[in-house]
């Protein structure tokens, strides 16, 4: 049974990932690992082929930088990444385990427009503006897919959908240190599926969707082909949905 740990556990063991005495990563390694692992979560989840367009909804912490990250990853996997990115920072899907509280402006709008969206999502980490810890207790969406980082949060346990684990750059003595059961990664998989739904491997979503398809090659043609406002989104969800190439795509938030 792979462990649950709550908000507090999980910023610990990011810290001791990146303490020298610990897993000595730097925050930019950590982030391409992350990147990385929700890149392959999604590949495996949506194939291009039925689900060329990805739109990633960053937000304004480390999980935001995963999320430019796993973009160039799915570029090179063969998607037309766009990235809806409404508040950037230097450092920098939309909230992770340092998510509290109620959503607060530009992000409360994004989350309802999540809400709202027939379009698979696929979140990591934690679905944003669920509780860390207690999971969907505001009510609001539930994303067809998770991808869990390090270890899974406790306000992942009743999640239903097809379930990742990423985290292979977890040393086994910090594994030990916070009493972790985590599962093998196999050969050089970067993801292992703790949770299997019907709907995996592309069974089929209902309608087509599409997203302009940004030229991305470094970080910064990356950031300047982003969106950043709400408009924009929407803008971007409503010319895809006049497209009828019969493609569905998925939208990850980080
Ligand atoms: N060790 C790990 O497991 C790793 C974690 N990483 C990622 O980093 C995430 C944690 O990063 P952070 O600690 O930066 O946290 P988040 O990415 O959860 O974001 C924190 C930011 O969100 C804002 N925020 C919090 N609550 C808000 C609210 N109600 N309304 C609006 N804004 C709000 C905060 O002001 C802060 O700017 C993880 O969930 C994971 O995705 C990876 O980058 C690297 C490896």
């Amino acid at each position: 049974m792979t462990t649950l740990i709550s908000q507090e556990t999980a910023q610990d063991i990011d810290q001791w990932l990146m303490d020298p005495s610990g897993g000595a990563f730097s925050i930019d390694q950590l982030m391409e690992l992350a990147g990385l692992a929700c890149a392959t979560a999604l590949q495996k989840t949506y194939q291009p082929c039925t689900h060329p367009k990805v739109l990633i909804c960053a937000g304004p912490g480390n999980q935001g930088g995963d999320g430019l990250v796993a973009a160039r990853h799915l570029w090179h996997f063969g998607y037309q990444p766009t990235l809806f990115y409404p508040k950037q920072t230097d450092k920098d899907l939309l909230f992770g385990f340092s998510f509290h509280g109620e959503p607060r402006p530009p992000f409360d709008a994004v989350i309802n427009a999540l809400n709202e969206t027939t379009k698979p999502i696929l979140s990591v980490d934690i679905p944003s503006a669920w509780d860390v810890e207690k999971g969907n207790v505001s009510g609001t969406f539930t994303p067809d897919s998770l991808i869990s980082l390090t270890a899974p949060k406790l306000g992942s346990k009743s999640f239903k959908g097809t379930h990742w684990l990423g985290g292979r750059f977890v040393p086994p003595h910090i594994a030990q240190r916070f009493k972790l059961d985590l599962p093998d990664y196999p050969g050089s998989e970067q993801v292992r599926v703790l949770k299997e739904t019907a709907r995996t491997y592309d069974q089929g979503w209902p309608t087509a969707y599409g997203m302009h398809s940004p030229w991305i090659s470094t970080q910064k043609g990356f950031a300047s082909r982003s969106t950043t406002s709400l408009e924009d989104m929407h803008r971007l969800d409503s010319e895809s949905n006049s497209e009828s190439d019969g493609k569905s795509d998925a939208r990850r938030n980080l």
